[in-house]
């Protein structure tokens, strides 16, 4: 087990769910949004989410979801926390935390020093950040782009409440970034899969290793 806590997120089968446990992946994440490879339904993430050992905690990710699809993915999955990854203002971050009663991760994309502040707006409403990188105009997806931000932006950077960095990690880059950015949470999607929307049981391997 490693100090920084990693978050494997997108995975779609059982194998998946077994190669990120075994790793030692402390989070993992399932996608709930259609437009993603890593889109899954409810019932699948359901069986996924049962074979996830104690101490994993089960995250799901939503991009501006309303109240019904949180209804029933909370309902039906169980989960230790949401990620949301849209446009989430900070009002609909507490009014989900305080529905659901689970840890809320908001997801804030970076691109430059400006975007930092963004972070700010979150603070003592979210329990925790996960500083992304920012999709480009043209993007399909919020996130899950394999885009990294210049890290160095994160530098002398502190924050009350705990976050993860995320955006273009991969078993090759991801010891540089938490050294530069000193992340102590780092989350991956796309750098660790053979494939859009299938994990690679090497790469997340070598993704835990390179952060051990
Ligand atoms: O992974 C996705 O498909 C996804 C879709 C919509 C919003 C966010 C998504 N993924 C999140 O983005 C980060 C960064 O991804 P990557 O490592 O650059 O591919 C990922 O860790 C997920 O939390």
């Amino acid at each position: 087990m490693t100090d920084i806590r990693v978050k494997i997120c997108g995975l779609t089968s059982v194998e998946a769910v077994a190669a990120a446990a075994d790793a030692g992946a402390r989070y993992v994440g399932f996608v709930f949004f259609p437009k993603s490879p890593r889109n899954i339904s409810v019932d699948l993430a359901a069986e996924l989410a049962a074979e996830v050992p104690p101490g994993i905690a089960k995250v799901a990710l939503v991009v501006n979801a309303d109240n019904a699809l949180l209804d029933e993915i909370t309902s039906r999955v169980p989960l230790d926390m949401l990620q949301l990854h849209g446009s989430e203002t900070p009002e609909r971050v507490a009014e989900v935390r305080a529905r659901y009663g689970l840890p809320v991760m908001k997801a804030v994309g970076i691109a430059d020093a400006a975007d930092l502040t963004r972070i700010d707006d979150y603070i003592g409403v979210a329990d925790q950040i996960l500083v992304d990188t920012k999709p480009p105009k043209e993007a399909e997806l919020p996130g899950g782009n394999g885009l990294a931000f210049d890290w160095r932006l994160l530098q002398g950077r502190h924050w009350t409440v705990p976050w993860m960095l995320a955006g273009g990690l991969t078993p090759r880059n991801v010891a540089l970034a938490a050294k530069l950015t000193g992340a102590r949470q780092v989350d991956v999607s796309s750098g660790v899969e053979s494939a859009p929307g299938v994990k690679d049981e090497g790469l997340v391997r070598d993704f835990l290793g390179a952060v051990g």
